[in-house]
């Protein structure tokens, strides 16, 4: 026993695909669940159709209930924040003055926050100082879960006990959530794999064949390692689920909106219109990920040609030309992990 928990009532923060999701796995996991969106409307949808409306055709149980108040969420007994990463900051800044000490604050973000270079821990660090904060990240699409078809993710907070606590608190039989004390190899997963499935959609958009794809992943999985091992990520963090794990997911998936965002872009669409109103958390990573990259001397060609095409700076044909004329070397030359 950690000593940690119990955690009987589980705050959502955001109620779009994941949030909904999330809040439906915590309540399979037989935690309540307070779920809150900032538009009324989805709050009354939720309570007149059981049905978050973006994830429709799942289910809701009595469980978990909808709520437009921030304020609400102060007596849960831990946060899970799934709005996108470059509103994390804004929203923890909102919660700031509403949550108890000690409170574990779990993002389950995929990016890096533009203009600072953060991971979604140390935005949640720096905004609540006072609350503990921890990642879940891992292959899981939110329709996945939502059907309660076999999901695994992974829970990581600083401190293993925590980690474990919320691990056992949040699991069931069909979601299962392996822990970590390895928060920023969680997270650092989570928000490279998004810049990796733009590349492997566009290689597919262009018409390259499923031998490019594969080539695409063991590269681009290469890139993540150097860039995670740079920023103090254990090997085995990088090789498992929040890693290794949802590349194979998202570079293998029209499910994922990044992906279709790079398979439109190689299909010939522009940037403004290829995500097609969907969330596609790598094209805000992509270019902070690259800037990390260059300062750090880390080499990151595929993040940074899909940084690139993002920018406007170069063609999405020029980009993959660019790659393929790189100079040949030694498979693994530069990588000790
Ligand atoms: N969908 C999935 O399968 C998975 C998603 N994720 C991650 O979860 C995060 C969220 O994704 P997802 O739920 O799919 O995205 P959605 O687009 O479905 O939902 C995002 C939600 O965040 C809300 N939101 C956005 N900005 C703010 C803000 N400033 N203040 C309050 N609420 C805000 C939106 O509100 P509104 O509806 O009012 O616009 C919406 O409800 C991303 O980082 C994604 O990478 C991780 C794993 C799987
Ligand atoms: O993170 C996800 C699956 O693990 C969802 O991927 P997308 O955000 O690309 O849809």
């Amino acid at each position: 026993m950690s000593g940690e928990g119990p955690f009987d009532t589980i705050g959502t923060v955001g109620a779009g695909a994941y949030g909904a999701a999330l809040a439906l796995a915590a309540a399979r996991a037989g935690r309540r669940v307070l779920l809150w969106a900032r538009e009324a409307a989805a709050v009354d949808a939720i309570a007149r159709t059981r049905q978050a409306p973006r994830l429709p055709g799942i289910t809701l149980p009595d469980a978990v209930r909808g709520t437009v108040q921030l304020a609400d969420l102060a007596g849960c007994d831990a946060l899970l924040i799934t709005v996108p990463t470059q509103s994390l900051r804004a929203v923890c800044r909102a919660l700031a003055p509403l949550l108890p000490a000690s409170i574990p604050v779990i993002s389950a973000a995929k990016g890096i926050e533009r203009g600072t270079g953060l991971f979604t821990t140390q935005i949640i660090a720096q905004e609540l100082p006072a609350a503990r904060p921890a990642i879940l990240s891992g292959p899981s699409f939110a329709a996945d879960i939502g059907k309660g078809l076999p999901t695994a993710v992974t829970l990581a907070a600083a401190d293993a006990s925590l980690a474990q606590a919320l691990a056992e608190a949040l699991s069931s039989p069909a979601f299962r959530i392996y822990h970590s004390a390895d928060p920023r190899g969680v997270e650092i997963g989570g928000a490279a794999k998004n810049v990796l499935a733009i590349a492997a959609g566009i290689a597919i958009g262009l018409g390259y064949g499923e031998s490019a794809r594969a080539a695409l992943v063991a590269r681009g999985f290469a890139e993540l390692r150097r860039f995670g091992q740079a920023h103090g990520a254990q090997g085995e963090t990088l090789m498992g689920l929040s890693g290794l794990g949802d590349v194979v997911l998202s570079c293998a998936s029209p499910q994922s909106r990044n992906f279709a965002f790079g398979l439109a872009l190689g299909q010939g669409r522009s940037v403004t219109d290829a995500a097609g109103g969907a969330l596609a958390e790598g094209a805000f990573t992509a270019q902070i990920l690259a800037q990390m990259a260059q300062a750090g001397g880390v080499d990151m060609p595929i993040a940074d040609a899909v940084a690139g095409i993002i920018d406007g700076r170069i063609g999405v044909r020029e980009a993959v030309t660019g790659l393929l004329a790189r100079p040949l070397r030694a498979e693994g030359e530069g990588e000790t992990m």
